[in-house]
């Protein structure tokens, strides 16, 4: 099934083929400072990230994402709310075709202009596939950016952008280290969800920080002219690949600072 962001196959139409789409721990979701719950017992995350286990970057016609070597435990996150080892799959984004929208997330109805999701998937099952069908098998950290001063680090990503326009383009993205892409702080408010995007899997601890990143205009401009459409398509801009925020339904979020 072709889903995309548009009016006829965007996210009020996915449960038309994924009846998750209704589900009980559906992502994203609007992330209510007060009425998320101080656990003292919540661990610092452990984000160890080895740059030479950057592969390529990839335009999949919903995102363009970042693929890492997963083969070993070289790039992972551990502690934070989660028990085990976690290993990073890819990383993500999400963005608006102007700056007042383009998250996931959303903060007290404050939406961001984009949003970094970095995947990662619970080593104690065999690969990726097995465990993005288990209640804990992956786990996504979110990050916001917001509009501000130009972010060099962000800068390496778009510079390659040139070579990805189209879906289903890919180039080599050798020794790039995703830390340089997380904020300062990495307090974070946490919840069981789900995929974002089909198949809209409920395999997801959500992890998303309360510190965003910054990114400046220009830098936006650059993520929208990547495009939805392939070579050879009518251009599509990719913008406004975003699922708005879902019914909590009784779900506790946690907060690891007061
Ligand atoms: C297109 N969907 C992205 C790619 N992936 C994908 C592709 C195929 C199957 C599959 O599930 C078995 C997952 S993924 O798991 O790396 C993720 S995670 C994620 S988000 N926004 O919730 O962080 C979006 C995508
Ligand atoms: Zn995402």
């Amino acid at each position: 099934m072709s889903w995309r962001y548009a009016d006829n196959n965007g996210p009020a139409k996915w449960v038309e083929n994924f009846p998750i789409a209704d589900g009980p721990r559906q992502s994203p979701i609007d992330i209510v400072p007060g009425e998320a719950s101080y656990d003292a017992g919540l661990k610092p995350l452990s984000l160890k990230y080895d740059p030479s286990t950057c592969l390529d970057i990839l335009n999949n016609g919903h995102s363009f994402q970042v693929t890492f070597v997963d083969d070993g435990d070289n790039s992972t996150l551990t502690n934070g709310p989660i028990s085990g080892t976690y290993r990073l799959k890819q990383f993500h984004f999400h963005w608006g075709g102007s700056d007042d929208r383009g998250s996931e997330h959303t903060v007290a109805g404050t939406k961001y202009p984009a949003e970094l999701h970095l995947v990662h998937w619970n080593t104690k099952y065999p690969n990726f596939g097995d465990a993005a069908s288990k209640s804990d098998g992956l786990a996504v950290v979110g990050v916001f950016l917001k509009i501000g001063a130009d972010n060099p680090n962000l800068q390496k990503v778009l510079d390659a952008f040139d070579s990805i326009k189209a879906k289903g383009k890919q180039t080599t993205f050798p020794n790039f280290d995703p830390t340089s892409l997380l904020p300062g702080s990495l307090d974070y408010w946490t919840y069981d969800g789900s995929l974002t995007t089909p198949p809209l899997l409920e395999s997801v601890t959500w992890i998303v920080c309360k510190e965003p990143i910054s990114v400046s205009p220009a830098q936006m401009a650059k993520f929208r002219s990547l495009l939805f459409s392939a070579e050879g398509e009518p251009e599509c801009c990719m913008v406004d690949n975003y699922r708005p925020p879902q019914p909590l339904k009784g779900r506790p979020v946690r907060a690891s600072f007061k």
